[in-house]
């Protein structure tokens, strides 16, 4: 099982991760996108990656407004898995 990280890991990493704010036990960000189809087809992008690197996005979509967050959930945090995971969707977005 992944380590935990530490407060002070989480906020220097959240210096490098646009957009994304630590809530509890995860890390969330809020995207919006011109519309539906947009929003879509970055949710499959990172669905993509997410397989790739074993590790799942927590999200839901409106629209074209999709909310994030994400956690360790075998952990019972974050770890590094969520920062590589916040990395990859904000290399995404900025396609
Ligand atoms: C067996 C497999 O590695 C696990 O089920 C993975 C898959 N993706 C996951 N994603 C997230 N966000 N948390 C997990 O604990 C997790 N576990």
């Amino acid at each position: 099982m992944a380590v935990l990280l530490t407060e002070q890991e989480i906020s220097e990493a959240l210096g490098d991760l646009a957009g994304w704010k630590h809530e509890g036990d995860a890390l969330v960000k809020e995207c919006e996108f011109a519309n539906f189809v947009q929003a879509f087809a970055f949710m499959t992008r990172v669905a993509m990656r997410a397989e790739k690197i074993d590790h799942h996005p927590d999200w839901s979509n409106s629209y074209n407004r999709i909310h994030i967050s994400l956690t360790s959930h075998d952990a019972g945090g974050l770890t590094s898995k969520d920062l590589a995971l916040a990395a990859a969707i904000n290399r995404e977005l900025s396609k």
